[in-house]
């Protein structure tokens, strides 16, 4: 039995495994470390996180880590993204190239949404250029039995890569993360990316049980695969409910709310927990319910918007991605509007309002790191 409190989660308490868990060192600070905050003592990514004063806004990009650095080209050449996911000297090298080129205030694990699908039998694959695509279709009750709970065991890979990064971080945090029920349901029944996600529509009106069957059991997975990486090491979580803004609110509290609700519950009371949706303006306060710590807000909303929505909460966001790819002086007005926008929410940790796209010019996304911390420093 689990205990209901989660303050057990620590990098030196793993659970048992038949295969025996790592037991991760605590990471020795190094030169590269950010500065600690100026009132709590920790990193500013952390002490943003818990709504105290940082001593510089912190920032971090989604997808820091892929297609826009030559490193990460290299290093991945000639190896599935799965592999990949699943060898912990590749894993900690991609996740540190970001930290090591930019400066940011924080490392997110490199992995993928549906590894701990493919970890539990589910036949999906990624592939290059379209995403995540499923073998067999789920569409029916028989199709439940698919989606058993994921052991420890069946991810040593994750608990071994966050051991090797606990090492090279020093006191940078890492982000760990997973996909919310919502978004990973919505390729195991599309079969793939979709636009409109009908298919998962029709499914949950149609035969809600057969919904709600798959998305508590993916919340289960979901909750589980986020305490894997907070008990290896992880410091703080996002969970990606990336395609949440194609349902109305209403739908979105009937049938998708009750499970990110679950599986964030996984890590409550252990690290501070991030949650982020594309295109969910609408939905900014029922997200919030979830009792994420940090709300994530794409670029849509403007974060004094959000703020005045969102009293309490910490706010993470929100550069467009595309501006990247503009010239400097747009890039850098866009940045410091951000930066000034974040000052009317409790707390702000800088980051682009999607993840990263491939064509980004690393320099500029390095110029963005550099001009939020020295308009910020404290
Ligand atoms: C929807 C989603 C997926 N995966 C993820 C999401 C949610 C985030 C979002 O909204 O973008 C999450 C994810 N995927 C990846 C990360 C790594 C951490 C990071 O740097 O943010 C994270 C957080 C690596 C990856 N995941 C993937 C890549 C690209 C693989 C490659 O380099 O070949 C990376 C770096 C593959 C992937 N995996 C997925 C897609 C749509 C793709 C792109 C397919 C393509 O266009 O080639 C599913």
């Amino acid at each position: 039995m689990r205990a209901t409190s989660h303050s057990h989660l620590r990098a030196d308490r793993p659970r048992a495994c038949k295969d025996g868990v790592v037991v991760n060192d605590v990471p020795s600070p190094t030169d590269s470390a950010p500065p600690a905050s100026r009132l709590s003592g920790e990193p500013p990514f952390l002490a943003a996180a818990r709504g105290e004063e940082p001593s510089r806004t912190p920032v971090w990009f989604m997808r820091q880590a892929g297609r826009s650095l030559p490193e990460y080209k290299e290093a991945r050449a000639g190896t599935s993204m799965l592999e990949a996911c699943r060898t912990p000297e590749l894993v900690c090298e991609i996740t540190m190239q970001p930290v090591r080129r930019y400066g940011v205030d924080a490392a997110v694990f490199f992995s993928d949404i549906v590894v701990p699908l493919a970890a539990i039998g589910v036949d999906i694959d990624i592939v290059p250029g379209t995403g995540p695509v499923v073998a067999e279709p789920f569409r029916t009750e028989a199709d439940l039995k698919r989606l058993r709970n994921l052991d420890p065991c069946d991810v040593p890979y994750i608990t071994e890569a966050i051991g090797l990064l606990g090492k090279e971080l020093g006191t940078t945090p890492l982000i760990g993360f997973a996909g919310a029920p919502f978004t990973l349901a919505s390729y195991l029944i599309e079969g793939g990316p979709s636009r409109d996600h009908a298919k998962t529509k029709a499914l949950m009106h149609s035969a809600p049980d057969v919904w709600h069957g798959i998305a508590s059991r993916l919340a289960a997975i979901c909750g589980e695969f986020l305490r894997v990486q907070v008990e290896a090491g992880a410091k703080a979580v996002q969970l990606f409910d990336s395609w949440a803004g194609a349902l109305s609110e209403d739908d979105y509290r009937a049938f998708a709310l009750p499970h990110s609700t679950a599986a964030l519950a996984g890590v409550a009371q252990s690290v501070p927990r991030i949650h982020f949706g594309v295109g969910t303006g609408h939905l900014l306060e029922a997200m919030a319910e979830t009792g994420a710590e940090i709300s994530g807000v794409d670029f849509r909303v403007p974060l004094d918007q959000a703020a005045k929505r969102l009293p309490g909460k910490v706010l993470q966001g929100n550069l467009d991605p595309a501006l990247i790819l503009a010239d400097e002086a747009p890039l850098l007005a866009a940045t410091d509007r951000v930066v000034a926008a974040g000052r009317d929410a409790k707390g702000h940790i800088f980051n682009l309002g999607h993840g990263v796209l491939p064509e980004s010019d690393p320099g500029k996304l390095k110029l963005v790191v550099d001009r939020v911390h020295e308009t910020t420093a404290r």
